[in-house]
């Protein structure tokens, strides 16, 4: 086997905002059993599809996709800060590969990657340097989108040039199912806020602090039933997670950017990782899912789910 997959919702709130013990326990174990999945495929090589949430992509220049040569992590929400051990020739042969196919992916020598990227290999690895690994960002909740079909294509691109470099490699998707937490839109900014989105690079620690806070305070909200959220959608979640499991791919990434956000919630659009990451799986053949985990947690502000996928 050369490929594996492993998509996961991710939530800055796991840690700072938890459900009951029961339910953390539960995602645990899931986590855990996806943790030893990948230690049994034993990876060469990661490549993971994940958002940013204007940390590392701001509007001071907004690209679709992004393959990552060097990155580093910011560290917010108390993850580990630093930088990933990308593999550079693998990131540029990919890149390379994926233009060559049509599909416009940027280039960046310097990647700055939030939790979108780091909190999933904390979910699978003893740290961020523990197998190379290539960050594809996808741009998930910077209006304007274009259409969903194109993460599919992007994913197929990357799972041929994946497959041309002859390495055992996991596919990773990082992002919620339905889920609409407080990441600020453009379109609805005060001028202080569409100044961040612009050019809030590297905020202070006092800064951060208050933006993290922020979203602590919402989610309570939210579990004590606020409007200002879109509600999780357990039913279009499974619709989602059957239509990978199936490779229907048509089922989701042709239905257009206002279905993501009426049925899911304004940053289901990261479901584009999940799209890229099955994409680039079935690039390879037939895949089956091997294991599927689905609990609606609000306490995370998320439709929360991890699947672990093999070619058939
Ligand atoms: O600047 C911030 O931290 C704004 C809030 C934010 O980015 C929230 C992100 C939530 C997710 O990534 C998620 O639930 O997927
Ligand atoms: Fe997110």
């Amino acid at each position: 086997m050369s490929v594996a997959l492993c998509a996961t919702s991710h939530s800055p709130l796991i840690g700072l905002h938890d459900p009951e013990p029961s339910v953390r326990a539960e995602v645990d174990g899931v986590l855990s059993a996806a943790r030893a999945f990948v230690a049994d495929f034993d990876p060469e090589l990661v490549v993971v599809f994940a958002p940013d949430h204007y940390n590392g992509f701001l509007y001071e220049l907004m690209p679709s996709f992004c393959v990552g040569a060097a990155a580093t992590s910011v560290g917010d929400y108390g993850l580990p800060t630093g930088p990933l051990d990308v593999d550079r020739d693998a990131a540029q042969t990919i890149a390379e590969t994926v233009l060559a196919a049509g599909v416009d992916v940027a280039l960046s020598l310097d990647m700055q990657v939030d939790h979108g990227f780091v909190q999933p290999l904390t979910f699978l690895f003893d740290s961020l340097t523990q197998v190379p690994i290539v960050p594809i960002f996808i741009n998930c909740v910077a209006e304007p989108l274009g259409p969903a079909t194109r993460a599919r294509h992007l994913g197929a691109a990357v799972g041929t040039a994946s497959a041309a470099l002859g390495r055992r490699v996991l596919f990773v998707g990082s992002g919620g199912l339905s889920h609409d937490p407080p990441v600020p839109r453009l379109a609805e900014a005060t001028p202080e806020v569409a100044l961040r989105l612009t050019h809030g690079r590297n905020p202070t620690r006092e800064q951060r602090a208050v933006r993290e806070s922020g979203t602590v305070t919402a989610a309570g909200e939210f579990v004590r039933g606020s409007a200002a959220y879109r509600p999780l959608n357990p039913a279009w979640d499974d619709l989602v997670l059957r239509s990978l499991a199936s490779a229907d791919f048509a089922a989701l990434d042709e239905q257009s950017n206002t279905w993501f956000v009426e049925e899911g919630g304004h940053s289901a659009h990261e479901v584009r990782t999940w799209i890229a990451a099955y994409a680039a799986l079935a690039a390879q053949g037939p895949y089956e899912v091997v294991s599927s985990y689905y609990r609606a947690i609000p306490e995370w502000f998320a439709g929360f789910a991890t699947t672990c996928a093999v070619p058939r």
